[in-house]
């Protein structure tokens, strides 16, 4: 089977404290799969090392055939930039830029031209229903609006993958839940596959697939691919 991630044997450790002990995990394409357990299990460790944010000590993490961690940083943040898509528990969205700038960044980045980058964010914003607030800056907008421009943002280059960290995690239920379906309904339009940090019962039972960390590794019997 041919995975868009395969993740092996990785170990991460901060100090003395080892967050990942030789987790394997792969994401078929067009695969939505969670990840829970214990808060301090080393789930947001393990997405930072899927998408090439953090590199592992030890293990690989193969991206579409390449491996991230033997990249240097300039080619990983380029490749990261185009294929793979992040979104965080409070959006991160850059203050000074309005909403439809914010989204129009990555495409900026990645040199295509003004026009085109704010025409296509836009369109993101706009299929997010978040519209009406493409000229307001962050700080002017609601939890739930914010995590639907850091969606936008995210797959507004096309990506193959998006990994999000607990994106609903800030939000009261209602919001939580219109965040979460646009998220999965535009990961699926889009073909991409979605690896997804949560502690909510309801993002995990939207997955395709549930994997439980604990302290560092994934729960005994889960299996590491998709059956
Ligand atoms: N930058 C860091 N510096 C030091 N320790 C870290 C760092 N990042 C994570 N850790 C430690 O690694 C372990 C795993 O952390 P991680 O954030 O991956 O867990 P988590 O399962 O996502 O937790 P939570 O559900 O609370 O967000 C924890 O013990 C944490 O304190």
């Amino acid at each position: 089977m041919n995975h868009l991630l395969e993740l092996r044997g990785l170990h991460k450790s901060f100090a003395r404290t080892e967050a990942l002990r030789g987790v394997s995990l792969d994401v078929q394409p067009g695969e939505v799969v969670a990840v829970t357990g214990p808060s301090g299990s080393g789930k947001s460790t393990l997405l930072h090392c899927a998408a090439g944010v953090l590199v592992p000590e030890a293990g690989s993490v193969t991206f579409a055939g390449q491996r991230l961690d033997e990249l240097d940083e300039a080619t990983r943040t380029r490749l990261r930039r185009r294929e793979i898509g992040l979104v965080l528990q409070f959006g991160q969205l850059v203050p000074d830029l309005t909403a439809v700038q914010n989204v129009a960044l990555p495409l900026l980045l990645d040199g295509t031209d003004r026009r085109t980058a704010r025409t296509a964010a836009l369109a993101w914003l706009e299929r997010l229903g978040v519209a009406e607030v493409a000229d307001q800056v962050p700080a002017e907008l609601s939890g739930g609006e914010s995590q639907r421009v850091a969606v936008a943002r995210a797959l507004v280059t096309g990506p193959r993958l998006v990994c999000a960290d607990e994106p609903t995690g800030a939000l009261d239920t209602v919001a939580g839940e219109v965040v979460l379906t646009e998220l999965l309904a535009a990961v699926r339009d889009a073909d991409a596959s979605l690896l997804v940090v949560t502690h909510d019962n309801r993002v995990a039972a939207r997955a395709d697939r549930e994997v439980v960390l604990r302290d560092g590794s994934l729960a005994a019997g889960q299996p590491v691919t998709a059956s």
